[in-house]
C-alpha cells in the first residue's frame, strides 16, 4: 500500500514535469484571453463532471471571491451547482443537455466557455461547447488523453489546454495546476505584479 501511494505521488509529480513543457504557453494564451473578455465586460462560464464539476467550481470561486491577492470579484459562473436546473433538465431532456440548456440562457457574444473533460468525450460537455459557438462565445478546454471530440470542436480563435496523461487522476492533479496558473495570468495582467 504505502509504495503504491508513493508511486502516486511520483507519477502525478512526473506528469506535471511533462506538462510544464507543453502547457505554459497555452495557459497564458487562455489567461490572455480570459483577460480580453473581462475587459470587454464578459463573463466565464464553466463545466465539468465529477471531480471535473469540481475544478469547474474552483475556478468560478476563485474568480468570484478571490485568488491571493485583494482584488475585486470578477465575473463567472459554475454550471454545476444549480440542482435545481440540473434535475429539470436532466429529468425532462436528457444529462446531455444540463450544461448547453444554460450556455443558451446565459452565454453572449465574447463571453468564454472553460470546459473542463479529462476524456474530451462526456456529452454535456461537447453539447456545452456546440451551444457556446453557436452563440460566438470562446472556448477554452482542459483535457487530457487524445483531447476526445472536444478537440475536434475547437477552432482558431479557441485554447485547447491538454495533459500529456492518459489517467484521468494525474490529469485532474494538473488541471488544478492550470486554474492556479489561470488566476496568476488575470491577476497580475489586471492589477499588476503581486508586491
Ligand atoms: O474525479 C473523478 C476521477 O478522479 C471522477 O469523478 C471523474 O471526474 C468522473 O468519472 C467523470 O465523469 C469523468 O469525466 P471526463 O473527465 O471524462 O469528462
Ligand atoms: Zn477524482
Amino acid at each position: 500500500m504505502i509504495e503504491k501511494i508513493r508511486n502516486n505521488f511520483t507519477e502525478s509529480i512526473q506528469t506535471k514535469i511533462a506538462a510544464a513543457d507543453v502547457l505554459p504557453e497555452k495557459i497564458a494564451q487562455a489567461g490572455q484571453m480570459i483577460v480580453s473578455t473581462l475587459l470587454n465586460g464578459g463573463k466565464i462560464l464553466t463545466c465539468g463532471n465529477g471531480g471535473s464539476a469540481g475544478d469547474a467550481q474552483h475556478f468560478s470561486a476563485e474568480m468570484l471571491n478571490r485568488y491571493e491577492r485583494e482584488r475585486p470579484p470578477l465575473p463567472a459562473i459554475a454550471l454545476t451547482t444549480d440542482t435545481s436546473t440540473l434535475t429539470s433538465i436532466g429529468n425532462d431532456y436528457s444529462f446531455d443537455e444540463i450544461f448547453s440548456k444554460q450556455v443558451k440562457a446565459l452565454g453572449q457574444p465574447g463571453d468564454i466557455l472553460l470546459a473542463f473533460s479529462t476524456s474530451g468525450n462526456s456529452q454535456n460537455v461537447i453539447q456545452a461547447m456546440r451551444a457556446a459557438l453557436a452563440k460566438d462565445m470562446l472556448i477554452i478546454s482542459c483535457t487530457g488523453k487524445d483531447g476526445g471530440e472536444m478537440a475536434g470542436l475547437i477552432g482558431d480563435n479557441d485554447v485547447e489546454i491538454r495533459v500529456p496523461s492518459n489517467s484521468t487522476a494525474r490529469i485532474q492533479e494538473v488541471h488544478l495546476v492550470v486554474i492556479h496558473s489561470l488566476c496568476d495570468v488575470i491577476d497580475s495582467t489586471l492589477f499588476g505584479e503581486d508586491k
